[in-house]
Parts: structure tokens; sequence; C-alpha cells
């Protein structure tokens, strides 16, 4: 049996030291809510699927993005009884300001933090990543984050 394949990215964004997800909800189906993310063509890697979709799924490019090659997920599950893989990795929108433009696929999008995300996606394993997500870019960015600079130095 095929095995379907997809991948995507985790968008995120730093605003005032929150991480906000990225998710869009589809136009079809019972309009699931996911990160962008689609079927891996012929020929194509990962990771440049992972990058179309976003750009087209979400309008926002490679240039945008800061990508966090260290951390990838896979996720499996069946749809319409075929197995269904799909690679995650968490991309940073550099400018957080940037705008999102979707496409005819989904009908709306939000930058949420994680809890907001997990009530959203509705799927356990999706949650789960989301949550080890957030784990590891909190470690990531802790040089990034000014209060938390701040706090440091106030405690030496
Ligand atoms: N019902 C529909 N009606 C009309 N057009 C449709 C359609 N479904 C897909 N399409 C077409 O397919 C194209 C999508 O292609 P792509 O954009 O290339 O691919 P995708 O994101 O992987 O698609 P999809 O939304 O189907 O995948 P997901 O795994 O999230 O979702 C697939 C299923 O798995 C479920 N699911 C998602 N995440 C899951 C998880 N973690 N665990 C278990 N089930 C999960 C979802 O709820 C959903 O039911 C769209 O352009 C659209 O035209």
């Amino acid at each position: 049996m095929r095995n379907l394949r997809a991948s995507g990215l985790i968008i995120y964004r730093i605003v005032s030291s929150e991480i906000e997800y990225l998710l869009l909800q589809t136009a079809y189906g019972h309009h699931h809510w996911t990160p962008p993310k689609g079927h891996v063509d012929p020929g194509e890697s990962d990771m440049e699927t992972a990058l179309r979709e976003t750009e087209e799924e979400a309008g926002l490019k490679g240039n945008h993005l800061q990508i966090m090659e260290d951390f990838k997920k896979e996720l499996r599950y069946e749809v319409n009884q075929k197995p269904k893989t799909v690679i995650y990795w968490p991309a940073k929108l550099v400018d957080p300001n940037l705008a999102v433009k979707l496409s005819e696929e989904h009908k709306d999008f939000k930058w949420v933090k994680l809890e907001e995300a997990c009530q959203l996606v509705e799927y356990a394993d999706l949650q789960s990543v989301l949550r080890d997500c957030e784990a590891f870019l909190k470690t990531a960015h802790k040089i990034a984050f000014p209060s938390n600079i701040g706090a440091l130095q106030a405690t030496r």
C-alpha cells in the first residue's frame, strides 16, 4: 500500500517574548487546523515540499524564515485507510509583522500561543509535537528574550 507523505513547517513568531504559532484552517473537509504542509511531489525532498507549501499556503518564503533543522518531528496516521507520514520542522518568521496570505485551500488563519494551538489542532500527536516544540524553542531562544536576560542579570 502506497504511503502518503507530506511535510510542512511549524511557523512561529516571537511577540513580547512569547511564542505564537501560525495555524491554517482548511476550506474543505471538516475545516481542521494545521501548520502549513502538503503532499511531497515526486522528486521533491521533504524540505523542498515544506518550503513550497508554506509559500503556497501562507505566502511566506524561505528568506522570511529561520528554519530550526535540529528539531524534526514525524507524525504517522491513517487517511482513508492509507498510512500517511507528515514531517515538520519549526521555522521562525523573522519579521513578526509580515502579513500571511492564504490560498483558496484555507479559509482562515490564526497566530496563537501554545494552549490555544493545542485546542485548535485537536489531534493528540500534533499537540504533543507542539508541546515538544515549545520546550525546544524556549531553550533555543533563551538569549533572544530581552526580559529573561534582564531577569538573569538582576539575580547575579
Ligand atoms: N475532504 C476534502 N474535500 C475536498 N478536498 C480535499 C479534502 N481533503 C483534501 N482535499 C484536497 O487535498 C488538497 C490537500 O493537499 P495538500 O495541501 O497537498 O496536502 P495536505 O495538507 O497533506 O492535505 P490534507 O488537508 O488532506 O491533510 P491532513 O493530513 O491534514 O488531513 C487529512 C485527514 O486526516 C485528518 N488528520 C489530520 N491530522 C491528523 C492527525 N494528526 N491524526 C489523525 N488524523 C489527522 C484530517 O482531519 C483529515 O480528515 C487540498 O487542496 C484539497 O483540495
